[in-house]
């Protein structure tokens, strides 16, 4: 991945979480700790057989679409392909090593488990996840998601609009992050898009004609390793990539509703300007029908005047 700048700040590295939505590589939880001996071998022997979905990449980067909003955009070409198999069937494929087709599981656990994982899974040490729920006011769990890559597999820079605790079980990932108020520089696409919420620019070739503020981008940089747990605040740039040299990575993610927004205080921060740029071209897009002039309608709503 290309240096896009010249010195990303480190994330600190804290035993909790701040109550300033800031990211934080929190260490010593155990927040996985029941689930540390995960392997491989241990999923395919305790996962059961229910099924996985797994998505394929020709180019390695697993760039999110929502399918929903696909047929918004006749010409898009998703850029991976999905099937659903069991945990089996997935780590035969992963271990013909065949580099030309990169493969990445990604499921949200369920009760199809086995009672192993089940016990694993009850063993998370949940007194923690709700403790950082209550002293940051989130909202309620609403997911784990468990992630299985090949090294080197790269999700491209997004964000969510979920708080996020990703817990780090095997191999080592560098996550990339950019607060809130680098919207500008990471250029979204359209809200009615597939790849809403995604950015982009292409970290790797960057076209700084299309997306000239790209240069001035600042971030944050870490790396996760086993037991670490990274704190990804609600509407947080992110990229990640699955250090090569590691092996295979087994990741969970803990995401949880946002805060309820009490009381609003002014000037409004970054999230909350990027939480109404949404309600309003939402409102747009459902007012306008007309996704394709959508662009020249703002354009000119913003210039004043029809140009
Ligand atoms: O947890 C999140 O917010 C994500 O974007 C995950 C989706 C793929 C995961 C990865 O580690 O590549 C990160
Ligand atoms: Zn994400």
């Amino acid at each position: 991945m290309r240096r896009y700048q010249e010195k990303a700040t480190i994330i600190p590295k804290r035993l909790e979480t701040s109550q300033s939505q800031q990211p934080v590589i929190i260490t010593g939880s155990d927040l996985v700790g029941s689930a540390y001996h995960w392997n491989l071998d241990y999923l395919c022997a305790h996962l059961g057989y229910g099924l996985y979905t797994v998505y394929s990449s020709t180019s390695g980067k697993f760039k999110y679409y929502d399918e929903k909003k696909v047929p918004n955009v006749p010409s898009f070409k998703p850029p991976t392909s999905h099937t659903d198999m069991t945990f089996q069937d997935f780590v035969s494929i992963l271990r013909q090593k065949n580099d030309s087709k990169w493969i990445y599981l990604q499921q949200p656990l369920n009760d199809t488990v086995g009672p192993r994982i089940e016990m694993d899974f009850k063993g998370f040490n949940w007194d923690f996840a709700y403790r950082q729920m209550k002293k940051n006011r989130w909202g309620p769990l609403t997911s784990n998601l468990l992630l299985v890559g090949m090294e080197g597999v790269i999700t491209p820079a997004h964000y969510d609009e979920q708080e996020n605790l990703f817990a780090q079980i095997q191999g080592y990932k560098r996550f990339l992050l950019f607060h809130p108020d680098q919207f500008e520089c990471l250029y979204p696409y359209p809200i009615f898009h597939p790849h809403d919420r995604q950015s982009q620019v292409d970290f790797d070739e960057p076209d700084l004609k299309k997306f000239p503020l790209f240069s001035k981008l600042k971030g944050y940089e870490g790396i996760v390793g086993p037991k670490d747990v990274l704190y990804i605040p609600m509407y947080w740039w992110h990229q990640v990539e699955s250090l090569q040299g590691h092996g295979e990575t087994i990741s969970c993610t803990f995401w949880f509703k946002a805060a309820p927004t009490e009381k609003v205080v002014y000037p409004l921060n970054a999230g909350q300007k990027v939480a109404i740029m949404r309600n309003i071209e939402k409102m747009i897009a459902d007012t306008l029908k007309d996704n394709k002039n959508m662009p020249h309608f703002m354009k000119t709503m913003v210039q004043g005047s029809a140009d």
